[in-house]
């Protein structure tokens, strides 16, 4: 049985490897060799490097990539502010604010299945539900909801200098034209990494696409989790994540039909116009690339004895805060998996996390939940140290169930984004959106049963504390 979701192979083909250094060319020869700048590069060609980390991060973290292209990126119109009138997306707390603007709320919170809007692109159906903190001091995280009908215009490209994105693909195709290659293909199940400044362009062949981003504006960026004992394999592996190859658009500069380049900086919307294409990459080399993964290829380990473990044995990619094994994000999965253990309540347990956690949920159910209210296409957000967990149904269900071998989330893909930050949740997420349900609390867990069930004699104290209590 072939581990990917999908019976028919994606339709472009890649370099393979996660934080490997790669290289690609379009026409052999155009990579310079040894050297990155030569006095006069390949075939006319410009050099141009994009760096993902500071010159001086550590050889371990460091990142870039040499880009060898028809014209620099450097070759545009001034960018100027996108006028507050534009239909478009709702990056910030609200429209036209200069700071973001955040309800924190301590309550659980549940979103209905966010609509599709046909009428617009996927740059203009995203919105932000949810972050933290803010991308100019970079130390901060967005989750999006992101829903469109329409291709990004032909001559139009994208990018955001405010982090690095990991696209979540709920519903529909999504066809990724990036400047380091011409092709990406992201079906649901997939998700697609698009690091900071990379522009790209979104072309829907098959329909409205849904689905959920998280973008986290560190110095840093997604990275495999350490395995520990675990070993050299297992959850992601490397050779799984996919890459561009390099293509290329040759068509001469057209001053009379310009592209837009658009890019959201410090979540503000600017564009700026060029005659000549952003996806003329002829070649590149470097480790600074987007990705995409399958993540049906996640190789899922659990208890083979007793007891549930912590989730993080399901994370697929994390962004590393400054404290050590702390996340600003961590993107982890729920997929189909053997439920083994013994004497063992085998759904989530009651908690109430150091951590804040959002989910989603692409298809099929959630195995901690049984109420019906947690849909594909929906949303969760436990912030920190809310009590949540299985609702009464599944606590009902899971403590009296016999405890055979069990297959749980059978065609179904849960995940959610963990963070350290509080986060707080957008004017569209709380309001606008009109898809927070307002009985999620007591649907879930007012239902929950005393089933204290002391053995005889005399036990607890009563109110005030200062005697005791003989039960029955
Ligand atoms: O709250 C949730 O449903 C996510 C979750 C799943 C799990 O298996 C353990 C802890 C946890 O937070
Ligand atoms: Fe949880």
């Amino acid at each position: 049985m072939p581990f990917t979701n999908f019976k028919t192979p994606d339709p472009y083909k890649y370099l393979n490897g996660f934080n490997s250094y790669h290289e690609t060319e379009a026409i052999p020869g155009a990579l310079p060799i040894a050297q990155n700048s030569p006095q006069k590069p390949p075939y006319g060609l410009y050099a141009e490097k994009l760096s993902g980390t500071a010159f001086t991060a550590p050889r371990a973290t460091n990142k870039q990539t040499w880009l060898y292209r028809i014209i620099p990126a450097a070759s545009h119109t001034p960018f100027t502010p996108v006028p507050p009138t534009y239909k478009g997306p709702t990056y910030k707390g609200g429209p036209a604010t200069s700071t973001y603007q955040f309800h924190q709320i301590p309550n659980q919170l549940r979103w209905d299945p966010f609509d599709i809007d046909e009428s617009v692109d996927f740059v203009q159906g995203l919105h932000l539900i949810a972050g933290a903190g803010n991308a100019p001091t970079r130390n901060g995280l967005g989750i999006y909801a992101f829903a469109a009908g329409k291709d990004m215009d032909r001559r139009g490209a994208f990018y955001n200098a405010d982090g690095d994105w990991l696209i979540v693909s709920q519903h529909g195709e999504m066809d990724v034209q990036t400047e380091l290659g011409r092709r990406i293909y992201i079906r649901p199940k997939e998700i697609l990494i698009l690091p900071r400044g990379v522009r790209f362009r979104v072309s829907l062949p098959a329909g409205p696409i849904r689905g959920y981003v998280l973008e986290i504006s560190t110095t840093g960026h997604f990275e495999l989790p350490e395995l520990g004992p675990i070993g050299s394999n297992c959850l992601a592996n490397p050779r799984d994540f996919q890459v561009p190859i390099a293509t290329f658009i040759s068509a001469p500069p057209e001053p009379q039909n310009p592209y837009t380049i658009t890019c959201k900086f410090d979540g503000g919307l600017f564009t700026a116009t060029q005659p000549h294409t952003p996806f003329d990459v002829v070649a590149w080399h470097g480790n600074y690339y987007p990705m995409k993964y399958d993540l049906g290829r996640f190789n899922t380990i659990g208890s083979i004895s007793y007891d549930h473990p912590d989730p993080s044995i399901f994370t697929v990619l994390t962004a590393h805060s400054s404290t050590p094994g702390t996340a600003i994000a961590d993107f982890v999965i729920f997929p189909p998996r053997w439920l083994v253990a013994e004497d063992t309540f085998r759904p989530p347990w009651f908690h109430r996390n150091n951590m804040s956690e959002f989910m989603g949920l692409i298809s099929g159910d959630y195995d901690a939940k049984t109420s019906g209210g947690f849909k594909p296409a929906g949303a969760s957000l436990h912030n920190i140290m809310a009590g949540h967990g299985p609702d009464a149904g599944t606590h009902e269900k899971a403590s009296n169930a016999p405890l055979k071998p069990a297959k749980v989330g059978e065609g179904s893909m849960a995940f959610m984004f963990e963070s350290c930050f509080m986060v707080g949740v957008t004017e569209w997420g709380l309001n606008t959106c009109r898809k927070v349900q307002e009985d999620y609390n007591a649907e879930s867990w007012s239902g929950l049963k005393r089933n204290f069930a002391p053995p005889q004699g005399k036990w607890g104290e009563d109110e005030s504390g200062d005697r005791l209590v003989v039960t029955a």
